[in-house]
């Protein structure tokens, strides 16, 4: 039997869909198409989020407002404002709690840190970012949450983008990995505090998604 023989394994992704894992660090690894039986339900249930704590372009301390817009579900959520980077119980937007997080996120965030080795994730938020085409994500490291034993679990959804791969070291040049639809990267222990960011998205029309590229990335936040 081959890790392709669909009809051996009694799974359902088609030949070209097969799910793959490649470690590109130690601790560092892109599980592709991992979520991709799921992307349709997880993009239902971020529209069902944004309705109630809508995408907001952000502003960072230096006064410059993100490309990219951004929501949360769960306990805590990233935000930024002219005084800087935090975690919130509530969206400042609405002045409400975030919306909770779905079942489907916490199988999924589960399912994928399990599948790399982090077998005790427990997330307490998830960012959701939505680019569209020329949205970038500057490279910087995800070092607000405190506690770097507890892996991030990134969720690429709709249009592929660029994913910049960095290092430990922020002048290092980062590696270019494409990111696809359903594909899930899972980064902790060594590669907890890499740099990495996301490369201007290029224009395209994906058929769940529109215009846009959505990334859901969960975090444990100290609180
Ligand atoms: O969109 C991505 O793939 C990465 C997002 C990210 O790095 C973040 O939200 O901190
Ligand atoms: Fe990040």
């Amino acid at each position: 039997m081959t890790p392709n023989d669909a009809s051996a394994t009694g799974q359902l992704w088609s030949i070209e869909e097969v799910p793959s894992t490649e470690q590109l660090l130690p601790g560092f690894t892109l599980l592709r198409g991992f979520c991709l039986k799921e992307a349709a339900t997880l993009l239902r249930a971020i529209d069902e989020i944004t309705a109630r704590s809508p995408f907001r372009h952000m502003v960072v301390p230096g006064g410059h407002t993100m490309s990219v817009a951004m929501t949360n579900c769960g306990d805590v959520g990233w935000v930024s404002d002219r005084s800087g980077y935090r975690y919130s119980p509530d969206d400042p937007v609405t002045g409400e709690p975030w919306p909770p997080t779905p079942a489907i996120f916490r199988d999924l965030a589960s399912k994928a840190s399990s599948a790399v080795g982090f077998s005790n994730f427990m997330p307490n938020g998830c960012l959701i970012n939505r680019y569209a085409p020329g949205a970038r994500l500057s490279l910087h490291q995800d070092r607000n949450e405190q506690d770097f034993t507890q892996p991030i679990v990134s969720v690429s959804l709709g249009l592929p983008a660029t994913f910049l791969l960095g290092s430990l070291t922020r002048s290092d040049t980062p590696r270019r990995i494409r990111v696809e639809h359903g594909d899930v990267a899972v980064w902790g222990g060594p590669a907890r505090l890499i740099y990495h960011g996301v490369a201007p998205l290029r224009e395209g029309i994906h058929p769940l998604s529109g215009s846009n590229r959505i990334n859901l990335t969960f975090r444990h936040v100290s609180m």
